[in-house]
Formats: structure tokens, sequence, C-alpha cells
């Protein structure tokens, strides 16, 4: 981002592992930001009439992906926008690049145990329906935590604050980071 566009919320995205509340933290930072809000997912599912999980069933990872990318895209020609991505957007170096380029990107971190704990009643995400979540929650942040290191502007850690709380918090975080 160049200096110039480094207003507060001109274009934020929230990227991070599943559970570490992009969609929950990110609805009501656009709201103390008076940003629009935005999450990819919801937007892949309401463009297509499909659930992330059949979108998996039936194109496989890779058709999701693609999907997701081009969705990102869009989304990263909207301004005053906050964009809450799919834990896996930075997995795609182009939508790296995009990110990065477009926007401040903020890497929300979580604690496997905090992904275990919020999902535990969760079966909407494909990549958790596993035997062992906590196996596979590591392997992804094994992956996946140096690309979210590569591609943020700021790392924001909740903590255990309860959701309004830590709304508040990056909210004033990401103002500060503007300043
Ligand atoms: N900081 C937090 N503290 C407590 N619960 C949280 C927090 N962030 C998210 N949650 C809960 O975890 C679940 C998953 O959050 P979600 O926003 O869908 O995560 P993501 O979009 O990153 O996968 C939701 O039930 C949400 O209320
Ligand atoms: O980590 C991932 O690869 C995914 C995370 C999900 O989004 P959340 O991170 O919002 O759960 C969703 O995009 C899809 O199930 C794949
Ligand atoms: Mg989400």
């Amino acid at each position: 981002m160049s200096a110039d566009d480094a207003r507060p919320g001109h274009r934020i995205f929230l990227v991070g592992p599943m559970g570490s509340g992009k969609t929950t933290l990110g609805r009501r930072v656009a709201d103390l930001l008076e940003l629009e809000f935005v999450d990819c997912d919801d937007e892949i599912e309401s463009s297509t009439g499909a659930s992330i999980n059949l979108i998996f069933d039936i194109e496989g990872e890779a058709g999701f992906r693609d999907r997701e990318a081009r969705m990102l895209e869009c989304l990263a020609q909207r301004d005053n926008v906050l964009v809450s991505t799919g834990g896996g957007a930075v997995l795609l170096p182009a939508n790296r690049e995009l990110m990065s380029r477009t926007g401040t990107v903020v890497w929300l971190k979580a604690t496997v145990d905090q992904q275990i704990r919020r999902l535990e009643l969760d079966r909407s995400r494909p990549l958790l329906q596993a035997p062992d979540r906590r196996k596979r929650l590591e392997e992804l942040a094994a992956q996946r935590d140096p690309l979210y290191e590569a591609v943020a502007d700021l790392a924001f850690t909740s903590g255990g604050r309860g959701v309004p709380l830590v709304a508040q918090a990056l909210a004033k975080a990401l103002r500060e980071h503007h300043d």
C-alpha cells in the first residue's frame, strides 16, 4: 500500500486460520470502522447458490480455490471495505500478491486449542471433516503460518476477552496502524 492509500479502512483483508474469528470479528470491526463488510465465503455461497461443503464435494478443493481467487479479485476492487477471507486464501501466490498490493492485511491468530473449542460443533468446514482434528489443524498451521506471516501488515492475537472486546481492540489496532 502506498502512503496515500494508508487511510483507516480503505481496504482491509482479514486472513488467518479457521476459527480465528475472521467472519465474526470482521463484521463488528467493519461496523466500528464504518466500512462495508464482506465475507469471501459468503459471497461465493450466494453467487453459486451452493454451500462451501457442496462446492468441495463437487469440484474438489481446486475448484473452490479457483472460485475463491476470482471472488477475491472482485472484492479487491471495492473501496472502504473490510474483506474476511477464508483460511486458505493465502495459499495461492496470486491472492497474496493481490491482497498486499491492494489493502492492509491483518493476520488474526488463534491457537489450535482455541480453534478446536470454537469449532467443536462445526460441520460447515470441509477441511475439518477429519478423524483427528488437532492433527489436521496442526498440519494446516505448519503449512500456512509462514504464508500468513509473509502477507500480513499486522498480526493480531485475540486472547480470551470475548468477541465484543476483541473487536474493539482490533479496530483500535487498525486505527493506530494507519495513523
Ligand atoms: N475472539 C474470539 N473469542 C471467542 N470466540 C470467538 C472468537 N472469534 C471467533 N469466535 C467464535 O468462533 C467461531 C468461529 O468464528 P468465525 O468468525 O467463523 O471464524 P473464521 O471466519 O476465522 O473461521 C464462531 O462461533 C465465533 O463466535
Ligand atoms: O482454511 C481453509 O482452507 C478454509 C476455510 C474456510 O473459511 P474460514 O477460515 O472462514 O473458516 C473456508 O474458506 C473453507 O472451508 C476452506
Ligand atoms: Mg469465516
